[in-house]
């Protein structure tokens, strides 16, 4: 079976940039591949690279294209090297697509993504009001005194409505001290009030400092999941050897081929969170999908990003 291979670039921009330890974000650029079999049928793919993240970049993946003839075969897509991890999943899930082993988007319960800093105080109750219970808010940018500060209210704000959760995502932009006191101010205030839960701490430290992370799990109540240092098959692997157990956040499109993470998450039996890194609707679609198959617990997905675009919503 051949399959004609077509691509194309593409750029959306954000209402305000993404505001991170590793700095702003204002473009979300990628590859839309198109695939198709001898009898005409299309197959959608994304490759939405994060280098910052550690996927491939965006020229890697472009010269990846490029090298590839305009008919290719099912036989490339699995030879996809371990190094174009983003490219993998493009491929192989517009493959899915094209043999018809696609369904509908499940309907998963979403976390809806904050501004950081400051602006997270006023925007959580629009969130909620769109229907979101769980709510994701990034902190390693300003000092550490602040954002305990605005956590504080945050919290004491959103507690008065029944049944909300928050997640912290730190993005490494910590310490081990300052993610310690983080974590203690997490536990008393998830303990205090019975409603109201801080979910998990994410990523608080860099990606280099597993032991210092596993550190961090005990002695708290507040559970951490590893984000940055898990953002590729290997890395999965990688941490749960050295002895991880907490959550890991699976960003599918970055992740690596969809077929070995089915294989390395059955057997490893992981606590998954899946996550965006603000594909478009393709990705999106074809990461949901692999969400619903595999993630075995009731945690919200953090794909609640589609407000963040400009022309969307
Ligand atoms: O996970 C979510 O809930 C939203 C997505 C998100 O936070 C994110 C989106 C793009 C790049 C990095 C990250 C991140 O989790 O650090
Ligand atoms: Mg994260």
């Amino acid at each position: 079976m051949t399959i004609k291979f077509k691509f194309n670039k593409y750029s959306r921009r954000f209402k305000q940039p993404l505001k991170t330890h590793h700095g702003l974000w204002g473009v979300r650029e990628g590859i839309i591949i198109e695939l198709m079999d001898e009898k005409g049928k299309v197959g959608w793919g994304e490759i939405a690279p994060l280098s910052w993240f550690g996927s491939e970049t965006l020229r890697e993946a472009m010269d990846f294209c490029e090298s590839l003839p305009g008919i290719i075969t099912e036989n490339l897509i699995f030879s996809i090297p371990m190094s174009l991890p983003a490219c993998q999943f493009g491929l192989e899930s517009a493959l899915t697509q094209l043999q018809g082993n696609d369904e509908e988007i499940p309907k998963l319960e979403n976390s809806g993504l904050l501004p950081t800093g400051k602006a997270g105080l006023s925007a959580w109750k629009d969130l909620v009001n769109r229907g979101y219970t769980t709510l994701k808010w990034k902190i390693g940018v300003d000092s550490i005194d602040n954002e305990l500060n605005w956590l504080e209210i945050l919290a004491s704000q959103m507690s008065e409505i029944q049944g909300l959760s928050l997640r912290l995502d730190a993005n490494g932009g910590l310490n081990f001290a300052e993610s310690d006191r983080l974590l203690d101010i997490c536990d008393r205030i998830s303990l205090g009030d019975t409603s109201f839960k801080i979910e998990f701490l994410e990523q608080p430290l860099g990606v280099n400092e597993l032991e210092g992370m596993l550190a961090l799990t005990k002695g708290h109540l507040t559970s951490i999941a590893l984000d940055e240092s898990v953002a590729t098959l290997t890395q999965i692997n990688q941490c749960y050897q050295q002895g991880w157990r907490g959550i890991f956040v699976i960003k599918p499109a970055i992740v690596g081929s969809p077929k070995q993470l089915r294989k390395l998450y059955h057997t490893l039996g992981i606590d998954g969170v899946f996550s965006s890194v603000f594909e478009t609707e393709i990705g999106q679609k074809a990461s949901l999908q692999l969400a619903a198959e595999l993630c075995q617990s009731h945690r919200a997905v953090g794909f609640g990003i589609n407000h963040w675009f400009v022309d969307t919503d």
